[in-house]
């Protein structure tokens, strides 16, 4: 019989209740802390205490600590076995269950509601999606997130061999003869659901950089290419950057120009059959990484977009921001760096609308992942709140804490459902419908997301308290989403301005006779 499956009386482990012989229950099962006490990180005092010693510390702990603590195996050692007819509580999740906690999950995957938008195909790939990411993405993400390093080799194949790069450009040619997932679901299946849901899985670990360390470059800095780039300029670069051979990122906003896009200063000139790009750009995703730039320019001719490979000519400088440098954030110099003509992303002088057609995507994917986050710290809340005891009582019996969850639970699912609708256009129109359509649309709904992104992480704060501003332990993930739910809100365009293209456009398409 394995140690941990002997069985006690509470009686037994009361005789264990001092200092270098101490044993305690936590959810039914036994923990011999006799030599760990000295080690605690919380203190040896606490655990010797008349309340903890030799009885039930079951509710002291998860006051206290994550449950994830005692499944790290140098504290999963310390069980030596369990109470006499008693089963534990608390109860991981298999890797690809939904979670139980209302509203942790969208109602599609919730058991007993129903969406008009998913299907088994839908399904299927989610479970896969979460057990990968659980599985794979998640240490990296936790790992990077901390050590601020580019996402790591074997992690890069592995997605780029379950082609998650190429999924996450959405539906089209691209995932031609490529087998995604495992070959879960064909490229003909594929569309904008199962993207969100790619999108979904990678936002829910409270890793914020590393969403964006996870190529997010390639995801806004592709499409360019796929949609404005050559035949024989995709040949070469779309294999290369969606296969993980080399890297490539955006490079439009700039010191002087962020989301006033008509404001950048970066010029090319013709040189022959060369462009040669010589200014400077700033907050680019991946760059410090990049192999390749697709950057705004001014030339004489209007606005171009070019794709410029790196050389002795560009250089690279991370940049210090206020998430992880696992996403590689840098400030790039051109200094008359050269590309071929036929690096041309559409024509010159319509550089401005290959930028803008391109930012519905990357607005659509920021919303995605930050909704995603907003729904785990919707869990995070309604579990604290439920195991927390404060004045005697679970903090959830406090009236201002539940109207704070009210209001975020009321935000995550009024998003969700304007999300989905949103998707479903997406599903129905080309991009150039897209582009006419959903520009607004999108605006005004990551400016709606990204403020209840924002209001969220406050409400939280509030409710995880001093927990919430430490890097470790039980507030970890409020903390990481309240320090970087701000990047959702500039990323991709800044919120006011959003919500004003998206008025913008609604004036611009008012019927001639629209009268009260
Ligand atoms: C097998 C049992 C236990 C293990 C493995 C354990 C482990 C840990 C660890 C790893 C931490 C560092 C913070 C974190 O990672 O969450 C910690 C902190 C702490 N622990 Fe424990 N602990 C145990 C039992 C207890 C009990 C029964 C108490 C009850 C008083 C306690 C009180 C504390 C306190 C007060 C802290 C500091 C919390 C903070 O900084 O917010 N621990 N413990």
């Amino acid at each position: 019989m394995s140690q941990a499956a002997r069985t006690y009386t509470i009686e037994e482990i009361a005789k264990h209740n001092r200092e270098g012989n101490v044993w305690i229950i936590i959810d039914s099962k036994v923990y011999d802390i006799s030599k760990f006490a000295n080690l605690h990180p919380g203190g040896t005092g606490v655990l010797l205490t008349e309340a903890i010693a030799g009885k039930d510390a079951t509710q002291a702990f998860f006051g206290l600590h994550r449950h994830e603590v005692l499944l790290r195996p140098q504290y999963a050692r310390l069980q030596i076995g369990t109470i006499a007819g008693e089963e534990p509580v608390v109860k991981p999740l298999a890797v690809d269950e939904p979670s139980g906690v209302p509203y942790a999950e969208p109602s599609w995957l919730s058991a007993g509601y129903f969406s008009p938008y998913y299907n088994d195909s839908h399904r299927k790939f989610q479970r896969a999606m979460r057990k990968f990411a659980v599985e794979v993405i998640h240490p990296d993400a936790v790992k990077c997130e901390e050590n601020g390093k580019r996402i790591s080799q074997p992690v890069l194949e592995q997605i780029c061999a379950m082609n998650i790069p190429a999924m996450r450009l959405g539906p089209g040619k691209h995932l031609k003869g490529r087998t995604l997932l495992g070959g879960v679901i064909t490229p003909e299946e594929f569309d904008h659901f199962h993207e969100l849901i790619v999108n979904f899985e990678i936002s829910r670990f409270g890793t914020r950089a590393y969403v964006d360390g996870l190529l997010a470059g390639e995801v806004i800095g592709l499409p360019p290419v796929l949609n404005f780039g050559s035949p024989d300029l995709q040949a070469t670069v779309v294999p290369e950057v969606l296969d993980g051979k080399k890297f490539i990122c955006l490079a439009i906003s700039e010191a002087f120009a962020g989301s006033d896009v008509a404001g950048l200063q970066t010029v090319a000139v013709r040189e022959g059959d060369e462009w040669v790009v010589t200014g400077t750009k700033k907050w680019i995703t991946n760059g410090v990484f990049a192999d390749y730039f697709t950057v705004g320019c001014r030339s004489k001719d209007g606005y171009v977009v070019i794709l410029v490979p790196r050389s002795d000519n560009v250089e690279t400088k991370a940049i210090k921001t206020a998430y992880s440098s696992t996403a590689g954030t840098a400030y790039v110099t051109f200094e008359k760096a050269r590309a071929p003509v036929a690096n041309t992303l559409g024509k010159v002088g319509q550089g401005l609308q290959v930028i803008l057609s391109n930012f519905n995507h990357e607005r659509w994917m920021i919303i995605c992942t930050s909704l995603s986050a907003q729904r785990l710290v919707v869990e995070e809340c309604l579990k604290w709140v439920n195991q927390r005891i404060v004045f005697g009582r679970p903090l959830s019996s406090q009236a201002v804490v539940r109207s704070k969850l009210a209001g975020m639970i009321a935000r995550v699912e009024s998003s969700q459902a304007w999300l989905e609708n949103v998707t479903h256009q997406m599903n129905n129109m080309s991009y150039a419908e897209q582009s006419d359509k959903l520009a607004g649309q999108i605006g005004l709904l990551k400016q709606y997301v990204t403020r209840t992104g924002r209001e969220t992480a406050e409400d939280a704060t509030q409710i995880f308290g001093g927990r919430s501003i430490t890097a470790g332990g039980m507030g970890k993930l409020i903390e990481n989403f309240h320090r970087t739910s701000p990047y959702d809100a500039i990323l991709g365009g800044q919120e006011d301005v959003l919500g004003d293209l998206g008025v913008r456009q609604a004036i611009k398409k008012m019927p001639k006779g629209a009268r009260l």
